[in-house]
């Protein structure tokens, strides 16, 4: 479980945001800074500039959304952050404590639920717990919590092929929260799923979200998502990947795809991404990106 097992930080929130719906969870300080992260990969000899530095601050219990474009980097910061990946500059900061390695405090979850094929939901959510040494019956009362919290009581004996995408994923889900981590990195999660599991997700995801206060961070290609789920939506650009915005969302919770409100701050969003590829596009036919 130690290479699932990835680590992170968290966000503020504002007074401001505190006020905005019962959905919304309190802040508690800083918990994630990352500063001067870049990456260069060396691939068949040679260099690929997937990161230009970035420089975040997420504090404890925000949602925050990487969004941009396929290849700009988005999910190497997560693996980076997730201590995964190691940094070619630059650090990150989890609760004050250089990112070395995974660690409980950061779990990173992918597209596809990676449970274990071989244990049913309940082992498969203990299993970090049994990792830990927590005694038999404390596992147990855990895992029905956090199964109770995901919605899929009744479901503890299934196994990992008997279940749906959505399920797999809340299952996967509830397996991280069951060991407590601060943070949760989630690289597309719901990026496999139809549109109808996907808004499901999203409102169990908020609300999940609400009622456990981890910091979260979220990847996606979606700008509806994004808007729908963030506090923060952060933007990134292709080529080099880098970020070129960090919008506010101070759209009250829970959120509706519907909204017009939202669905004008994603058409903001989309225009600024819309308009960095291009112009990234245009700059690497003339040759003038360095
Ligand atoms: N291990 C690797 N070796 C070489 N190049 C890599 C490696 N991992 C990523 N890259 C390159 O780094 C760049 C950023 O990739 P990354 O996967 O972080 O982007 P992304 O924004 O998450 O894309 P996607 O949304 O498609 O997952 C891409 O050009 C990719 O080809």
């Amino acid at each position: 479980m130690a290479s699932n097992i990835a680590s992170i930080a968290s966000v503020s929130q504002t007074t401001e945001q505190e006020g905005k719906g019962s959905l919304t969870p309190l802040a508690h300080g800083t918990s994630l800074r990352i500063e001067g992260v870049s990456k260069t990969f060396e691939s068949n000899g040679r260099q690929v500039e997937a990161l230009r530095p970035v420089d975040l601050k997420i504090a404890s219990g925000e949602f925050v959304c990487f969004l941009g474009p396929s290849g700009c980097g988005k999910s190497t910061l997560l693996s980076i952050i997730a201590g995964l990946e190691s940094a070619s500059s630059g650090t990150v900061f989890a609760n004050d404590r250089a990112v070395s390695g995974p660690g409980t405090d950061r779990i990173l979850l992918f597209q596809e639920a990676a449970l274990f094929p071989w244990l049913d939901v309940q082992k498969n959510v203990e299993f970090g717990l049994r990792q830990a040494g927590i005694p038999a019956r404390k596992r147990a009362e855990i895992a029905h919590k956090f199964i109770e919290l995901v919605h899929l009581k009744g479901f503890e004996r299934s196994y990992s092929h008997q279940l749906s995408g959505g399920m797999r994923q809340r299952a996967a889900i509830a397996r991280a929260l069951a060991i407590d981590p601060e943070v949760l990195l989630m690289d597309e999660p719901f990026g496999a799923l139809d549109a109808f599991t996907r808004d499901r997700l999203h409102s169990e995801l908020e609300s999940i979200w609400s009622s456990t206060q981890k910091t979260i961070l979220f990847v996606t290609h979606n700008v509806r998502e994004a808007v729908a789920l963030g506090d923060r939506v952060v933007v990134f650009a292709p080529r080099p990947g880098r970020i070129v915005r960090d919008f506010r969302i101070d759209l009250p919770r829970p959120r509706s795809l519907e909204d017009h409100n939202l669905v004008d701050k994603a058409a903001e969003i989309l225009e600024v991404l819309r308009s960095e590829t291009e112009a990234s596009e245009q700059e690497e036919h003339n040759g003038t990106r360095n």
